[in-house]
């Protein structure tokens, strides 16, 4: 009996530990899958970084050529290596900004992005390769991070910066950089950065300019004490509307990567009460002094009224994506869709139409019989413009029949710019220009791109 006993627990000891070597395997395996493979959609507590006591023979190869720098040192490095940031936008300031941490040799990398790669973002995003097209940008980043350095914990976050989620995110980070592209996150990330106590390396690029700064540092201001009004959503421009030569977000996002490491390795950041602007075709960067933390700034100020996130979008007035940008302008009567449009045009009735889009864009693709005058040249009044048009409407006249006028139709790349257009016809019309009947069409070409001819090029 007593030796029943004892092989019974012998046995049970051996399936106890059978047991305990399986949940270990089973926790590794989900753990590496977890940051290997999946993204981490919800906000997941960051592991805390077990701050290293000295750099292996291997941290000392790989990081020699910037250790024996005399401004970073051993020292340096071990707080780089200590040090988390949060990337907000894995575009064409965070992919660059992601490479450079990731190589020299950050702690925690958080990749936060809600969007997918496509074809448009290659020319800048340059973590992104052709087999990402349609991948989330978030993964897809922190798959190159990782090919890169192995060593540096890469989260990548495939979710949208919300008024819900921030606080929670940003305060497991010691640096944030705002890589985004919309008002409503800059001031998101702003306010969250104030009330979670983050320095905030922030950055911007279009066209053939970049600004960076870093807020709320070492007692300086913060983006509320800069901007304490957005501006009005209509005088936002982005990439896709403004373009952007893809070096220039390239050479912004080192930049960050570089303030971020003199942050984090302790030499600390001289950006704190300056803007730097890059101007591209000049090959210059200006410095200029910002004024101090405001008393009276309603986040960082000294009776601040925010002090809990708020709606962002309804703040700004715009939307935190630039995905949908859609201005809403004109009644249903000022607007025709473009499937009507074509109806018009298949019927040969007299009209003309006028794209008023940027002259570099009308060379990439246009409709055949339109007349460019931009919509700039409509807002200043350009006088040899409203000749032209005139001209334009009288020639089309002849064709008919009465006293009418025939209708102009206005388009651009996406709507929006076309119905700016239609507003400012309506106030010239019967003035400078013949009393007209002016319509915007809807969505623009793009929407003639996706609905009535799929061979018209989108850009
Ligand atoms: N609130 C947010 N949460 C998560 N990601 C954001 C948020 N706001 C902006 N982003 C991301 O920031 C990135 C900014 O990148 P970038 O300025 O290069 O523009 P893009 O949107 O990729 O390109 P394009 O304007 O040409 O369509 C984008 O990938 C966008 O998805
Ligand atoms: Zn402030």
């Amino acid at each position: 009996m007593a030796q029943e006993v004892c092989s019974l627990k012998a046995q049970l000891r051996e399936k106890e530990k059978e047991i305990a070597d399986l949940k270990n395997k089973l926790a590794q395996l989900e753990k590496s899958h977890t940051s290997t493979l999946e993204l981490r959609d919800r906000v997941t507590p960051l592991t805390p970084l077990k701050a290293k006591a000295s750099l292996s023979n291997e941290d000392i190869m790989r990081y020699s050529r910037q250790l024996i720098l005399p401004e970073l040192g051993v020292q340096g490095q071990l707080n780089i290596s200590k040090t988390s940031v949060l990337i907000v936008g894995c575009g064409g300031l965070g992919c660059p900004l992601a490479q450079y941490l990731a190589a020299a040799g950050i702690g925690h990398l958080g990749l936060l992005d809600y969007d997918e790669v496509e074809l448009s973002n290659l020319h800048r995003q340059v973590l992104h390769g052709e087999d990402n097209l349609g991948q989330a940008k978030a993964l897809s980043a922190a798959c190159a991070v990782r090919r890169l350095n192995s060593t540096v914990e890469c989260i990548p976050y495939h979710l949208q910066l919300s008024s819900e989620n921030a606080l929670q995110l940003i305060q497991q980070y010691d640096i944030v950089a705002d890589c985004s592209d919309n008002v409503p996150t800059r001031y998101l990330v702003n306010d969250a950065c104030v009330l979670s106590g983050k320095p905030l390396v922030s950055a911007s690029a279009l066209r053939m300019e970049g600004q960076l700064a870093v807020y709320n540092y070492h007692g300086g201001p913060c983006y509320r004490c800069l901007y304490p009004v957005p501006p009005p959503p209509e005088t936002v421009t982005n990439c896709s509307d403004g373009g952007v030569l893809g070096v220039v977000p390239g050479i912004m996002g080192c930049f960050q990567a570089l303030e971020v490491l003199k942050i984090a390795s302790g030499q600390g950041s001289s950006c704190g009460q300056q803007l730097v602007i890059f101007d591209a075709q000049d090959a210059r960067f200006r410095c200029i002094k910002l004024r101090p933390r405001q008393a009276g700034c309603v986040v960082c100020g000294e009776n601040p009224s925010i002090t809990h996130l708020a709606d962002y979008e309804s703040f700004c007035g715009s939307a935190a994506t630039d995905k949908c940008r859609k201005l809403n302008l004109l009644s249903r009567d000022q607007r025709i869709t473009v499937q009507d449009y074509k109806s018009v045009m298949d019927s040969t009735e007299p009209h003309l139409l006028l794209d008023v889009r940027p002259p570099v864009e009308v060379d990439i693709c246009h409709l055949p019989c339109s007349v460019n005058i931009p919509l700039s040249s409509l807002e200043e009044r350009k006088i040899e413009h409203l000749q032209l048009l005139q001209e334009r409407i009288r020639q089309v006249k002849q064709q008919m029949a009465g006293d009418c006028l025939p209708p102009v139709y206005v388009i651009c790349k996406m709507g929006n710019d076309s119905q700016k257009a239609v507003q400012v016809l309506e106030n010239l019309s019967g003035s400078e220009v013949d009393s007209i009947m002016v319509k915007d069409i809807s969505g623009g070409l793009m929407a003639w791109a996706k609905t009535i001819d799929p061979t018209f090029p989108q850009y």
